[in-house]
């Protein structure tokens, strides 16, 4: 079973997570971007659900046209675990 992290690791963890933000009332992180086109962000996001199902952890997430929106958080551990932190380095590096 993961485990959720405590608010100093998230807090620590964030501080090299540029642009990500702790969600206001629940236990997520999330970040938003935008793109040239549609092209461009929906090509990010199939970048991202091709490692989402690698890693068995998925976003939630939306788009609109060129804008894409993501929120992270760990279903099954009911909050932030080093998971989200796994998969936002991974955007964060495409
Ligand atoms: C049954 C399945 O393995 C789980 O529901 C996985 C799938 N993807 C998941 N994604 C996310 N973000 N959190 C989870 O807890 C999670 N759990």
């Amino acid at each position: 079973m993961v485990q959720r992290l405590t608010d100093t690791e998230i807090d620590a963890a964030l501080k090299e997570l540029a642009g990500w933000r702790r969600v206001e009332g629940r236990s997520a992180i999330a970040r938003s971007f935008k793109f040239a086109d549609f092209n461009q962000a929906f090509g990010f996001m199939a970048r991202i659900a091709l490692m989402a199902e690698k890693l068995d952890h998925h976003p939630e997430w939306s788009n609109v046209y060129n804008r894409v929106e993501i929120t992270l958080t760990t279903h099954d551990a009911g909050g932030i675990s080093a998971r989200d932190l796994k998969l936002a380095r991974f955007i964060d590096s495409l």
